[in-house]
C-alpha cells in the first residue's frame, strides 16, 4: 500500500515564521497537511455537534430535501449521483448526498434548510464562523512563510459588489450495501477523482470511517489517508485535513500543490481500525476568494524561484488561464453538474 506521509502541524505549537514555513513546506511537497485538533481553532464540541446537525439533515424526509434542491448559487442539497466529481472516466455520478451552505446574513441563511434544522441554524452559522476564522489564520500563515503577508487573507475579504463562494459542505456517503447504492459498475466511486476549486479546503472526518485517498507523485498510485495518522490517537479529535485547492496553485504558478484525491468504497488498502461498509459522514469547508479577485501570480521570491514540475501534476486545471475566482469556479461547477447548468443556460 502507497503511504501518502502527509504531515502532522500543530499550528499553535511555535511561532509564525516557523509555522509558515512548515505549511508551505507541506503545501508544496504534498497539498495535503493534517493539523491536529487539539481544541485550540475549532472546539471538539463544535466538531461533534456539527456531524450531529449533518446526520439530522440527511435523514429529514425525501421531500424536504428536495425543497432545497442545489441551484446554480451552489447552495442546497444535491442527492446521489447529482454530481459527477470525474466525468472523464466516472460512468455513474458520485454515490453521496451533500448539502451546501452558504454565509448567514443578519443570522439568517440565504436559501433554504430543512424543518429539522431551522432551529439549530444559529449552530450552522457558527461553524461556519470558527472555520472561516481558521482559514484565514492558515492563509495568513501560509502568506507569511511566502514572504507576502496577508495577501491570501485580504483576497478572501469579499469586496462591495461581491457575494461569499465559500461553501460549508455536509457530506453523507451511504454504504455500500444499501438497495439504492450498491455500488455497481465495480469501478464505482464515492467521490470521482478531482482537485478541489477554491483556495484551502479544511476536511473532517470521522474515526473508523475509511475512504479518502490522494493521487501520489507517480501517476496513478493512490494512497489511503488515514484519519488518525499515528502521533494523534491521543488527541481529543481526529485531525482536521487541509488540502491546497485549484485558486492558491494558480496564484504560487503550481508551487503549491492541488493534490488531486478521491473517496472510494474499497479501493488500494483500508487502513487498520477504519471500514468502508457503514455510511461515511464527513464535512468540508471549501473556502474561496472574493469572486472578482484576479489570480495573478503572487510577488513571492520563492514562487519566483520555483521551475514547475514537468506535466500538470497531476491536476488538468493547474496549467489553465483563468482570470477571475469566478469564472474558474463556475468552470469546474458547469463539468460536474452538467444538466443543472445547462438547464439554466437555455
Ligand atoms: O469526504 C471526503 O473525505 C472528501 C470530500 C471531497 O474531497 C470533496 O467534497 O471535495
Ligand atoms: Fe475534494
Amino acid at each position: 500500500m502507497a503511504q501518502s506521509g502527509i504531515p502532522i502541524i500543530d499550528i499553535n505549537s511555535a511561532d509564525e515564521a516557523t509555522i509558515g514555513k512548515q505549511l508551505v513546506d507541506a503545501a508544496e511537497e504534498h497539498g495535503f497537511i493534517y493539523i491536529r485538533n487539539l481544541g485550540q481553532d475549532i472546539s471538539v464540541e463544535q466538531v461533534d455537534e456539527a456531524f450531529e446537525l449533518s446526520r439530522r439533515l440527511f435523514d429529514a424526509p425525501i421531500e424536504e430535501k428536495v425543497a432545497c434542491a442545489i441551484q446554480t448559487n451552489n447552495r442546497g442539497w444535491g442527492g446521489l449521483h447529482s454530481e459527477t466529481l470525474d466525468p472523464r472516466t466516472q460512468k455513474i455520478g458520485d454515490f453521496k448526498e451533500v448539502f451546501n451552505i452558504g454565509l448567514f446574513k443578519k443570522g439568517q441563511p440565504q436559501q433554504p434548510l430543512p424543518p429539522a434544522i431551522v432551529p439549530d441554524q444559529a449552530r450552522l452559522e457558527a461553524f461556519r464562523d470558527v472555520c472561516t476564522a481558521m482559514c484565514t489564520k492558515l492563509l495568513r500563515l501560509i502568506g507569511n512563510g511566502l514572504g507576502v503577508g496577508d495577501f491570501f487573507a485580504q483576497a478572501h475579504e469579499i469586496k462591495p459588489g461581491d457575494e461569499c463562494d465559500t461553501i460549508l459542505r455536509l457530506l453523507r456517503y451511504p454504504p455500500p450495501s444499501s438497495p439504492s447504492s450498491s455500488p455497481s459498475p465495480a469501478d464505482a466511486v464515492r467521490a470521482g477523482a478531482h482537485s478541489d476549486y477554491g483556495s484551502i479546503t479544511l476536511l473532517f472526518r470521522l474515526r473508523g470511517q475509511a475512504g479518502l485517498e490522494v493521487q501520489t507523485t507517480a501517476e496513478n498510485t493512490w494512497a489511503p489517508v488515514p484519519v488518525q495518522p499515528p502521533g494523534t490517537e491521543r488527541d481529543p479529535a481526529p485531525p482536521i485535513l487541509v488540502n491546497v485547492g485549484d485558486l492558491l496553485s494558480y496564484w504560487t504558478n503550481g508551487l503549491l500543490r492541488s493534490t488531486v484525491h478521491r473517496v472510494v468504497f474499497g479501493g488500494s488498502g483500508v487502513v487498520e481500525g477504519e471500514s468502508a461498509t457503514d455510511p461515511r459522514y464527513s464535512i468540508a469547508f471549501f473556502s474561496s476568494p472574493s469572486p472578482s479577485t484576479e489570480l495573478g501570480v503572487v510577488p513571492s521570491e520563492r514562487v519566483r524561484n520555483f521551475v514547475p514540475r514537468g506535466g500538470d501534476g497531476g491536476n488538468p486545471y493547474a496549467q489553465r488561464k483563468v482570470m477571475r475566482a469566478d469564472e474558474h469556479l463556475r468552470m469546474r461547477l458547469a463539468e460536474t453538474y452538467g444538466d443543472l447548468y445547462k438547464k439554466n443556460e437555455s
